[in-house]
């Protein structure tokens, strides 16, 4: 498999009255061609803020720092007209809200042609394309569909004209941040279902940003855990929900609601809170949460421990073992 996407020590920090909020710290990331990784952590962790930075798309105010290389070119440094031919011919994004992808004021059928407007064919081609694809997707009556407007769709289906939207526009790199979040579980299950399809109808990598575990273990085949705008752990799932080594991931494991008894909505739950961004930060940010916090977890930079499988881990416990 060839790199698509390598993100080396990014760092992302917002403006604020308080003083910058480091949202991200030096996070290292890398995703092949083909691969699905899911991106998880509790909310606050920085998941969003980093598809932001890769996407560039954050707010005024905010500063990104180190590389994210994309296609072996590093999208911080490009400038604002190469980004856009980038976004529209190789990253395509998938929101928890699909009336952000969607005009309200323009029907289905003209929004999924406006989206081929850099691939080639006449407009007739274009709409035969979007009408196979909603049908790709899963959408009953696709004629119908075409002449309908965003509000007049349920949000599941609408979710599906959204993929349908990003697919056609044959996405080398498809991001998905919480794209069922809005959705009944039943719901949830086809869009994760439909998300795992596309990686063949285009020969697309996903990132999937989600803060369920289980969502993870039904879509995913690698999985990168954030803990406080850090990267703590990361490895193929089999390997990770395994054996997982940060307490981190343990504990969020361990509160997978899929895994007790069953399943509910409700978010995990481990005792205390996530560090605020202002605050500054030695060692681990997990210590003060952690039942095996030791001498060194609470003054030195955290190790970060190489894994088989191609994983690592980023915990002090961890290396004091090996
Ligand atoms: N535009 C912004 N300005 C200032 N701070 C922000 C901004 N966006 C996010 N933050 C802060 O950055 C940190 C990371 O937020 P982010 O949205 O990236 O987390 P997340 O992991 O995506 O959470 P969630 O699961 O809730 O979506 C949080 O402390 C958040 O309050
Ligand atoms: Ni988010």
């Amino acid at each position: 498999m060839s790199m698509l996407l390598d993100i080396r020590r990014l760092s992302v920090s917002y403006a604020s009255e308080h003083g910058p909020l480091q949202a991200v710290r030096n996070i290292d990331l890398t995703l092949e061609k083909g691969q699905v990784l899911g991106l998880v952590g509790e909310s606050g962790s920085g998941k969003s803020t980093l598809v932001s930075a890769l996407l560039t798309l954050l707010p005024p105010g905010a500063q990104a720092s180190g590389q994210v290389i994309y296609q072996g070119q590093d999208l911080l440094q490009m400038s604002p007209a190469q980004r856009r031919g980038l976004r529209g011919n190789g990253i395509a994004t998938v929101s928890q809200d699909p009336f952000t992808a969607l005009n309200p004021v323009v029907t289905i059928g003209k929004q999924l042609v406006a989206f081929q407007h850099h691939k080639p064919g006449s407009k007739a081609e274009k709409a035969a394309r979007a009408l196979a694809m909603l049908e790709r997707v899963g959408l009953s009556d696709p004629a119908t569909r075409m002449r309908q407007y965003p509000h007049e769709l349920s949000g599941g289906i609408r979710q599906r004209v959204a993929i349908a939207a990003a697919l056609l526009t044959e996405p080398a790199l498809l991001i998905a941040d919480e794209p069922t979040t809005a959705l009944d579980a039943t719901t949830e299950m086809q869009i994760v279902a439909l998300l795992r399809e596309s990686r063949d109808v285009v020969d697309a990598a996903i990132l999937f940003v989600t803060h369920d575990l289980h969502l993870v273990g039904s879509l995913c085949d690698h999985v990168a855990v954030m803990y406080a705008g850090e990267m703590v752990e990361a490895g193929p799932v089999a390997q990770v929900f395994a054996a997982p080594r940060h307490p981190y991931t343990q504990a969020l494991l361990a509160c997978d609601p899929a895994r007790i008894v069953t399943p509910t909505r409700t978010l995990p739950f481990i005792p205390g809170h996530v560090p605020p961004p202002t605050a500054a930060r030695l060692g681990c940010p997990f210590q003060p949460r952690c039942s095996h916090a030791f001498g060194p977890c609470a003054s030195e930079a955290l190790p970060t421990t190489p894994l088989p499988f191609g994983g690592m881990v980023r915990c002090h416990k961890v290396t004091a073992h090996a």
